[in-house]
Order: structure tokens, then C-alpha cells, then sequence
């Protein structure tokens, strides 16, 4: 690590949060074996900037979160899906409560939908060529960890995937989100682990949704 390689508190936006972690993921840099795969839609820029940076392609994995019923900030539960895999992933303490408070219908109900919404979502961003990650090494990208669901989701699904070696590299990922993912994974790099989390917005100057046609720009075969 270079003397000026100290994260901010935070980033400019998604590309220069990108470029920080790219610094810390050089021994990856023309590795052949290795791909960066950014989670949708967030993730996207974030992955595209350290595939540029390091000379790796990049492609994009489909996620959507299931949250409480009228709290969207709480996710109980994510979905992942990448070529023929998915996996859906509970937030075990969430999960919990979410069943004490809410019907079983009304739950399933949210399952319903949020699969509904991934099959949308990988019908518009999912190219036809999905990249293989059997026996490669993946970094895995988003622009920022909350509960962990989303990257749970994403994490287990590229062990089902056959990824030899799986890494996180988040901007940014509270204590305890990070707790429940780094130790499945082979390496997680982080730059920002504050001691206040209350979103991953928060951490940076723009954070703006993204279009369609801002994703399918920056991944080349989309
Ligand atoms: O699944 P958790 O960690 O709760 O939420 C993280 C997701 O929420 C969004 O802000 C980020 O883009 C990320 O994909």
C-alpha cells in the first residue's frame, strides 16, 4: 500500500471508488484466471473501473434484495443469479423477526416478486455470453455492503459456480456485514469500515441510480 492510498470518507462516486480498490487488488492485475463480476445495478461501475484498471474482463450478476414489508431499508433475504445458478440467501437474525411479524402468504409474496423483478432485470442487463467462473478466481464488486444479503447471495452462488477463489471488494461494508461475509470468502477488501453505518449512500458525493443504457456501456458484451 502507497503512503496516499488511505480511503476517503467518501468517495466521489461508484468509478472512484472503483479505482481505490483497484489499488488494492494489483496482484490480480492481466491474471488470465481472474474476472470481476459487479453486482446490479450498484456494483457495475464500481467493477468496471477495476476491470479496466487491471486488465480483467468484467461481466454483471444479477441480485435483488427481499425486504420487510413497508421497511425497504431492511433487507431479510437476497437473490443472486449468474448463467444457470441462483440462490437465495436469509439474513438469519432478520429472517427471524420477519417471520414473527408477517403471515407466511404476505412473505412469499415478497419472494414472488422479487424473483419476478430478477428475471425483469436479467432479461435487460443479462447479455447472451455469460463469462465462465468455474476454477477462476472472481472479485465479486457492489458499491457498498448493508446487511450483507446481497453479497451472501452472491457469495454462495459462485461457490455453486464451481469459483476457485472468491473475493469481496466493497467501498464500503458496516462491522457486522462484514463479519457474516468474510469468512467465506478467500479475501475481502474494503476500503471504508465505519463506526457509524446508516447507508451505503451515505459514504458517497453521488450516488445516482443508474440507466439501462449507463450499464450496458461499461460492460463491452452486454
Ligand atoms: O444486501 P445489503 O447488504 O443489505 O444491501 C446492499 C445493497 O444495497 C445497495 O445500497 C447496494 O447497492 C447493495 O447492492
Amino acid at each position: 500500500m502507497t503512503p496516499e492510498h488511505i480511503a476517503p470518507t467518501r468517495f466521489a462516486d461508484r468509478t472512484t471508488a472503483g479505482a481505490f480498490l483497484a489499488v488494492d487488488l494489483q496482484r490480480y492485475a492481466n491474471d488470465p484466471d481472474a474476472l470481476v463480476l459487479g453486482l446490479l445495478r450498484g456494483g457495475v461501475p464500481v467493477a468496471a473501473e477495476i476491470a479496466r484498471a487491471l486488465g480483467l474482463e468484467v461481466d454483471v450478476l444479477a441480485v435483488r434484495r427481499l425486504v420487510m414489508p413497508e421497511r425497504s431499508e431492511i433487507a431479510f433475504a437476497a437473490l443472486a443469479a449468474y448463467g444457470e445458478h441462483t440462490s437465495l440467501k436469509y439474513i438469519e437474525g432478520v429472517w427471524d423477526s420477519a417471520q414473527l411479524r408477517f403471515e407466511k402468504e404476505v412473505l412469499d409474496e415478497v419472494e414472488t416478486t422479487a424473483r419476478k423483478d430478477l428475471e425483469e432485470l436479467r432479461s435487460r442487463l443479462v447479455g447472451e455470453i455469460v463469462l465462465p467462473v468455474a476454477g477462476r478466481t472472481v472479485i465479486l464488486a457492489d458499491d457498498g455492503m448493508a446487511s450483507g444479503a446481497t453479497m451472501l447471495a452472491a457469495v454462495e452462488l459462485m461457490r455453486e459456480a464451481g469459483a476457485e477463489r472468491i473475493v469481496v471488494a466493497v467501498p464500503v461494508a458496516p462491522k457486522d456485514a462484514r463479519k457474516e461475509v468474510e469468512p467465506l470468502v478467500d479475501e475481502f477488501i474494503c476500503a471504508i469500515a465505519p463506526r457509524v453505518f446508516h447507508s451505503v449512500s451515505a459514504f458517497y458525493s453521488r450516488f445516482d441510480s443508474l440507466a439501462d443504457y449507463e450499464i450496458i456501456a461499461l460492460v463491452p458484451h452486454l
